[in-house]
């Protein structure tokens, strides 16, 4: 038996419109059965990506493979095997949400009897009302549910949570793990760090038409920045100090406060604490904490300053 594909593999991926490259040679590796984050700035190319998977543009240059299929010659039995929520759904029809899911099923392939019902009901949308006249929000729970509606191998979803009210994007969220569980594979967008932290497995930091970073979300949030406040005897500050600056992937040290008996620092470490606590252990401590790591501040660093990163890229 063959082993079974990725779900999405990319080799050198290229996408140029005119004379502007939106994407400089991307390579992708989702294996299946991943919750795969992407996320960067505006006009990094993530919406790019994923029309590229879907066969909506074709590439410029560079290899890519969906569920183990080219999707320029994949054709509809492929496309039955992924759910696509665009980016932007345009939902200009007359007809009411249950007539517009029964010719979505039409393209989309087999609907288990009852689902778009109790996925509506989940996310709370009237499948009586005309689609022409919801709102962005519950015109993107019509997007979600066509994703989802045929349990397809592959979802990609291109800013699942934008409208969408806190409540709903935790059952959303419920969907994706349940969608995990039943083994499919979910490759989603979103300018939102916090969702891709609390539902991805694997991150991708696109930058500019370029993958920056590529990590699990845990061994990021390992070498994510960590905020340390300090507060040793007075007696032991100088010792305390210097020893704190040999810490490896120690920031700044910047005092904060001092009563005569003690004294307060502050700084950031950016590596595991052990080597931090192990230094700092030594000393006459009296307060000591260690912030959650600070994700934003570490993906926010991989955005950096570029003027490339605009629309304005040649
Ligand atoms: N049809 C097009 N013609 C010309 N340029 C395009 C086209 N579509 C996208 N681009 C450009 O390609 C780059 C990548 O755009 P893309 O929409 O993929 O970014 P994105 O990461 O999805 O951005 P956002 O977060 O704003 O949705 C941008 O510079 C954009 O202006």
């Amino acid at each position: 038996m063959t082993e079974r594909s990725a779900a999405v593999t990319t080799r050198g991926l290229i996408k140029r419109y005119g004379s502007h490259t939106a994407l400089h040679g991307i390579d992708l590796d989702i294996p299946r059965g991943r919750v795969f984050g992407m996320i960067g700035p505006n006009g990094a190319g993530k919406t790019t990506t994923m029309r590229l998977l879907l066969d909506i543009i074709r590439p410029s240059g560079g290899q890519l493979q969906v569920l183990g299929e080219d999707p320029r010659t994949g054709g509809s039995s492929l496309r039955r095997r992924v759910g696509y929520l665009p980016g932007e759904l345009h939902l200009q029809a007359r007809v009411r949400g249950r007539e517009l899911f029964a010719h979505y099923a039409e393209i989309s392939g087999t609907v288990r009897a009852g689902t778009v019902e109790s996925l509506a009901d989940r996310l709370g949308l009237d499948l009586s009302r005309p689609v022409r006249s919801l709102s962005k929000g519950n015109k993107q729970k019509v997007g979600l549910i066509q994703a989802f509606m045929h349990e397809p191998e592959l979802l990609v979803l291109d800013e699942p949570t934008s409208g969408l009210d806190p409540l709903v994007q935790q059952e959303f969220h419920a969907m994706l793990r349940e969608a995990k569980d039943k083994g499919q594979t979910v490759f989603l967008s979103s300018h939102v760090l916090s969702e891709v932290q609390q539902t991805a497995d694997d991150i991708a930091i696109l930058r500019s038409g370029r993958i920056v970073k590529l990590s699990t979300v845990g061994a990021l949030r390992e070498s994510a920045v960590r905020h340390v406040h300090v507060v040793v005897a007075e007696a032991d500050f100088a010792a305390a100090r210097s020893a704190l600056i040999a810490v490896p992937g120690i920031g700044e040290l910047a005092e904060t406060g001092d009563d005569g008996a003690t004294r307060a620092l502050q700084t950031t470490i950016n590596s595991h604490v052990d080597a931090f606590v192990k230094a700092i252990a030594r000393f006459d401590l009296v307060d000591l904490t260690i912030e959650e790591p600070d994700l934003e501040e570490t993906v926010l660093g991989f955005y950096g300053t570029d003027e490339t990163a605009t629309d304005g890229e040649r």
